[in-house]
């Protein structure tokens, strides 16, 4: 397990970023523990006063150990506005990290399963590092706190009782690793049966159709026996905290017990003060040393391992206060841009250099599966490139604001979403100021105005993912939401391919009249004819110049085009 991993990054950058309330922990930590501190003190000397038939003194310090109680519970209650204080930060970054790795992994299908699943996770992350902060941090304090008061009392049994601790804790803190190992089993086992499970719930009339039930039973079924074994390993490893427990406290006890004669006679401790190092043993280190080993054996590494685990399916997104605003500038530059989907896997852009200026309009195409939409993805950020820069106004999109960003680079996929809400909710998401007057302008421009009418105009309701829309009505709406935001660099990734060939031209045209650039992923060779430059992507190599020089200079796309003339024909 790696401290660099970006989850555990993540979290240390948020826990740096809140000095105040770990100030404020610390702070009510050390009141806290004061009960612990003063509580072998308080006995001996009470023992020793009772002994020496003083029953006033001796009352007055188990008095004193009843108030620094109440302190001490003060001080808990206190502590914990400031674990919230730190806990929520991490658990919001973790959340955004999470969900946008999701989202940017998957930049077609959004598996919304696998987003709630990782939202339960992170909930359980916050959960676990609340119970480690609130009780790891406790049992610590209290552990320094006894040893302190015990070395008050007698500076031996402190001294044996930290040299057991401490090696009891040093074997401990060896086995770690290979604990954590096993935890991580047991979660990559859990998370096997569940998607197992779930692949098998989501092709279960195939399965029956097929005959292959039993396979697939027993497809689950191994993947739970395999969970099950790694959940045996991990308890069998619990009889190892007995023994450290008994090293680190119990031994330390029975070599006072054996040592108190001689340690009385020769005045080293008073019969009060053996009790209070009785009390410091058995109240404080024992309960202290017991829990902090089986929480950190538990939750806390239950915890370390869910957050590496969370954080590969992240990559830890740069600080927002390191970014830069939006250029004022809007040209689009790429250059060297190399992307692969996997490190073994050939790369489906290749040093791809290309120059949209402002205000252009640039037709990619190339056949099907050549890269199109990924080099869309690449250029929106929504992938991260291994090579190259995409560069607007100059500056490397990977140094723009993301809020920034979205806002110049207004993205439209094929498959168009529409929400549940009213027209004019859905259409103005983008332009929440915009006015009725603009919203029928631009549906006019697009060519919605037909279908506005016929659901009844901005206040029709849709519903949730346009249910009761054809997917080409739904481009419809998607189109004029684009259209009406202020994005100054359209990208139409196949954004027309369910609209009629008239519609289409309707929709592109309107695009190309408005201010700034367009970049059309073109569906129909249509769309290259009517824009100023055609890149054309032929795997390994990439064509850029007018529909007309390109009908000259490559034969792949007068091939394209030839196809096109027929199918028009
Ligand atoms: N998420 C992904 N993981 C792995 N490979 C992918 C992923 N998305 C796309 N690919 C592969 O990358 C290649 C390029 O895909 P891309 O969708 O960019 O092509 P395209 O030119 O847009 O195709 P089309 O015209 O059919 O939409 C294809 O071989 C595709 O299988």
């Amino acid at each position: 397990m790696r401290l660099n991993q970006p989850g555990i990054a993540l979290v240390f950058r948020q826990l740096r970023g809140s000095p105040r309330p770990l100030a404020w922990i610390l702070l009510w930590s050390v009141v806290e523990s004061l009960p612990a501190l003063v509580s072998g003190l308080a006995v001996s000397r009470a023992v020793d006063h009772f002994l020496a038939d003083d029953a006033g003194l001796g009352l007055g310090y188990l008095a004193l150990l009843l108030g620094t109680a109440a302190i001490g519970a003060a001080g808990t209650r206190q502590l914990f506005p400031w674990l919230a204080a730190v806990i929520e930060p991490v658990r919001d970054a973790f959340l955004t990290a999470v969900v946008r790795g999701a989202v940017t992994d998957e930049t077609r299908t959004v598996d919304t399963a696998a987003v709630a699943r990782l939202g339960e996770q992170v909930q359980a992350v916050r959960e676990v590092l609340f119970v480690t902060l609130r009780v790891v941090r406790q049992i610590v304090f209290t552990v320094v706190a006894a040893l302190v008061g015990l070395a008050l009392l007698s500076p031996v049994a402190a001294l044996l009782s930290g040299a057991c601790a401490t090696l009891a804790l040093t074997l401990f803190a060896l086995q770690l690793p290979d604990l954590a190992e096993r935890h991580r089993a047991v979660l990559l086992a859990e998370e096997e049966v569940a998607r197992r499970a779930s692949a098998t719930v989501e092709g279960v009339r195939d399965a029956i159709a097929c005959g292959a039930v039993d396979r697939a039973a027993d497809e689950v079924g191994s993947a739970t026996d395999a969970a099950v074994g790694n959940e045996r390993r991990l308890v069998r490893r619990t009889a190892l905290r007995t023994a450290i427990v008994f090293l680190g406290a119990q031994l330390p006890l029975l070599v006072l017990l054996a040592a108190a004669p001689w340690l009385l006679r020769e005045g080293q401790l008073t019969a009060g003060g053996l009790v209070g190092a009785i009390t410091y043993l058995t109240v404080g280190l024992e309960p202290a040393l017991r829990r902090l080993v089986e929480a950190v054996a538990t939750w806390g590494l239950e915890m370390a391992v869910t957050i590496v685990r969370l954080g590969e399916g992240f990559t830890d997104p740069q600080p927002e206060r390191d970014l830069v605003p939006a250029p004022a500038r809007h040209d689009l530059e790429v250059s060297g841009l190399t992307f692969a989907y996997g490190a073994h896997a050939a790369p489906v852009v290749r040093d791809l250099d290309l120059v949209l200026p402002e205000g252009g309009h640039l037709a990619v195409v190339g056949p099907s599966g050549i890269g199109k939409s990924t080099l869309a993805n690449l250029i929106v950020g929504l992938l991260p490139p291994q090579g190259g820069r995409v560069r607007l106004g100059g500056v490397d999109i990977c140094d723009i604001r993301r809020g920034d960003l979205r806002r110049q680079l207004g993205l439209i996929p094929q498959e168009a979403y529409v929400f549940a809400g009213t027209l004019r909710e859905n259409l103005t998401y983008l332009a929440p100021r915009a006015g009725d007057r603009a919203v029928t302008e631009a549906a006019d421009e697009i060519g919605l105005t037909p279908l506005l009418e016929r659901l009844g105009g901005l206040d029709a309701r849709v519903g949730a993912g346009g249910v009761e829309l054809s997917a080409g009505e739904k481009q419809l709406i998607a189109l004029t939401r684009v259209f009406l935001s202020p994005a100054p660099v359209v990208i139409l990734d196949e954004a027309t391919s369910s609209l009629d060939p008239v519609a289409e031209a309707r929709a592109e045209m309107a695009f190309a009249r408005r201010q700034g650039s367009l970049l059309v992923i073109a569906h129909r060779l249509s769309s290259a004819v009517r824009a100023d430059q055609v890149l054309l992507l032929d795997g390994d190599t990439a064509c850029l110049g007018s529909h007309d020089e390109l009908v000259r200079s490559s034969a792949l796309y007068a091939d394209l085009v030839g196809h096109w003339d027929l199918s028009r024909a």
